[in-house]
């Protein structure tokens, strides 16, 4: 059987580095092209890649994708900076493109999918909860991706619910001391050299906490979800949000 031909873009970043390795090690997999920045696009169609793995810089992921689904690349995405507007113009080019598959993961670590599916059980069953994402200094962006994701599933989840909106009768002194708000969840992000990627989700309600928590240790944490999705993500046209989709996680 002929192996699948992946490109990797964003090759000489922190994850993209350790990608190009799971990649070349994978039996099954073929890495055709390792992009770097200033490499040109029409690298991943002239080495046929079926699959790019995305793994850049907000400011760089539309103008890749844009390429990619106009080529009928298939895209995993694991770069940040997710809005609504944003998506709603990846959904313009995928429509465009019929059979082309993005996966766009907040988190490849199979550990941070769980935490979001575990925080959005315990939601309905307390009071308040708040966010903390804790990343290495050279994290391009804040909040996380993770962490914006779980709060908006956590308040998806309270809304379901019917739980009133967290009141906060806390005055500020400082702007930014309680956070920022997502959906009505506090966020907190910590930058701190040492650390690489971890979140804790914490829920309290009367005479109890719940704290959940999840440490990525090393970027070899995020491989086996990225080369999941490279496996999975051609049988799956359209855009698709969260790794969760392709796991069985029920
Ligand atoms: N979903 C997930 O599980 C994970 C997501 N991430 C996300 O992945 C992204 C990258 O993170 P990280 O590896 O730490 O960041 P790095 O800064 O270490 O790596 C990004 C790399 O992309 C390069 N780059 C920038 N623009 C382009 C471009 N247009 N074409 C090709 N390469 C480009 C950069 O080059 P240069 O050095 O010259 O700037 C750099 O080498 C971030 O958005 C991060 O949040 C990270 C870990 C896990
Ligand atoms: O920049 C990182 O390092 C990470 N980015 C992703 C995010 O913003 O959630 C995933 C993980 O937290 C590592």
């Amino acid at each position: 059987m002929s192996k699948l031909r992946v490109a990797v873009i964003g090759a000489g970043g922190r994850i993209g580095s350790e990608a190009v390795r799971a990649v070349e090690a994978a039996d099954d997999l073929e890495l055709v092209a390792a992009l770097r920045r200033g490499d040109s696009l029409e690298t991943l169609t002239a080495a046929h890649a079926d699959v790019a793995v995305e793994l850049t810089h907000p400011d760089a992921v539309m103008e890749n994708l844009r390429f990619c689904v106009a080529n009928g690349i298939h895209g995993v995405v694991g770069t940040t900076g997710w809005t609504d507007e944003r998506l709603a113009l990846l959904d313009g080019w995928v429509a465009a493109s019929p059979g082309t598959g993005v996966l766009i993961a907040p988190n490849f670590s199979i550990g941070a999918v769980l935490t979001m599916r575990f925080a959005q059980q315990a939601a309905r069953f307390f009071e308040s909860v708040e966010v903390v994402e804790l990343h290495h200094r050279g994290k391009a962006d804040a909040p996380s991706g993770t962490a914006t994701r779980t709060a908006q599933l956590i308040a998806a989840a309270r809304e379901r619910a019917g739980l009133a909106p967290q009141q906060d009768p806390t005055t500020v002194g400082l702007e930014g001391a309680r956070g920022a708000d997502v959906d009505g969840v506090p966020v907190h992000a910590v930058r701190l050299h040492g650390l690489l990627a971890h979140q804790e989700v914490l829920f309290g309600d009367s005479g109890e906490t719940l704290t959940i928590r999840h440490d990525s240790l090393h970027h070899r944490s995020f491989m086996p979800g990225i080369l999941l999705a490279a496996r999975k993500v051609t049988e799956r046209p359209g855009v698709t949000f969260g790794l969760e989709h392709f796991l069985d996680l029920d």
